[in-house]
């Protein structure tokens, strides 16, 4: 990306996934610095590769075989590449938010990482099993917040006894207050969020992947929730959170990963990665398609010029594989 670019960045500042105006400039900010440990995720060359049924009518140019074969009732299918070809390498100390517009594969990436989904190609190592916590979490609606903790300790492998000492931290860190006490089909999704937040950071693992849980909350919930995660990062931990709101990785992340129609685009300091999606997503959202095709190709330019490939590392040998296909 040019020097030009990041200027112009640094003066746009955009809310959430590009929805809003600028505001004026805040000034510099400098992100989250750790010193980083060893690698506990190594992501190579990975792809997710779905082959789905479409309804769409065929183009002019089908083939005659397509037509028949969509006459005797077989669907069209198409591939769609939710993961393409992405490689990094994850290090001990590392809060990596990951952005991108709807579906441009930052869920499925995650679940592949643990180990939910097998990918199409490439592979996973990862130190230990990464603990997943998705906005779909198993929780049971009908039970209240408290009885959800409690269960949700023990599924993770907490003896009654650690449950009983853990459940104070983890009723203080969703911040949802007596409402604990009623059942969570009645919170909002921001509640529910919280508290499967709070719930998987109690485990405190090493590697712990947040799927879109953080991005509200009022101030005193995200203070604590930062608490927390650099709680897990000073313990040797490393998190991947999965974000629409780019501020959210700002904030809360020391690196950050771009992805975009499956590919990955970007991957460097969360600030100014997530400063640069958001500045493409604000020309998407104001139509400027020509500006943001600019604004792209700058950063697969400078994700070309800074990448390391996860073969070139000799570090893996202390992780297993975790999730492949070659
Ligand atoms: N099981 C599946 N079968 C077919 N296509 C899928 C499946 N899961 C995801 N996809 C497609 O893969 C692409 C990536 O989806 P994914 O949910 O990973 O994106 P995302 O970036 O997390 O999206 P969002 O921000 O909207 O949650 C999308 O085009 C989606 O439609």
């Amino acid at each position: 990306m040019s020097d030009t670019h990041l200027e112009e960045v640094s003066t746009a500042d955009v809310d959430n996934d590009g929805q809003s105006p600028p505001d004026a400039d805040q000034g510099p900010k400098k992100g989250i610095e750790v010193p980083l440990g060893p690698p506990t995720v190594v992501v190579q060359r990975l792809s997710v590769h779905y082959r789905v049924a479409s309804k769409e009518r065929e183009s002019q140019d089908a083939t005659r075989a397509q037509r028949a074969a969509r006459r005797i009732g077989w669907d069209r299918t198409v591939t769609v590449k939710a993961v393409d070809d992405v490689s990094f390498v994850a290090r001990a100390g590392e809060a990596i938010g990951v952005v991108g517009h709807n579906g441009s594969g930052k869920s499925t990436l995650l679940r592949v990482m643990a180990g939910l989904e097998t990918p199409t190609k490439g592979r996973v190592l990862a130190h230990s099993t990464p603990s997943f916590l998705g906005v779909n979490a198993a929780l049971m609606p009908e039970l209240s917040g408290m009885e959800n903790v409690r269960l949700g300790l023990l599924a993770m492998g907490m003896t009654p006894k650690e449950v009983r000492e853990a459940i104070p931290d983890v009723v203080e860190l969703a911040g949802i207050g007596r409402s604990v006490h009623l059942p969570m089909k009645t919170y909002s999704s921001g509640m529910g969020a919280r508290l499967r937040f709070a719930i998987s950071a109690a485990a405190r693992p090493e590697i712990l992947l947040i799927d879109e849980a953080l991005a509200t909350g009022d101030a005193a919930s995200k203070e604590r929730s930062e608490a927390r995660m650099a709680q897990i990062r000073e313990q040797a931990g490393t998190i991947f959170l999965v974000s629409h709101a780019a501020q959210t990785i700002e904030e809360m992340c020391t690196r950050a990963i771009w992805l975009h129609q499956g590919e990955m685009v970007l991957d460097g300091p969360a600030y100014e990665t997530a400063r640069a999606y958001r500045w493409w997503a604000w020309n998407i959202a104001k139509g400027e398609t020509a500006k943001a095709d600019v604004l792209l190709e700058a950063a697969r330019a400078q994700l070309r010029a800074t990448v390391v490939q996860p073969e070139d590392t000799s570090t893996d040998q202390h992780l297993s594989r975790h999730s492949s296909r070659n």
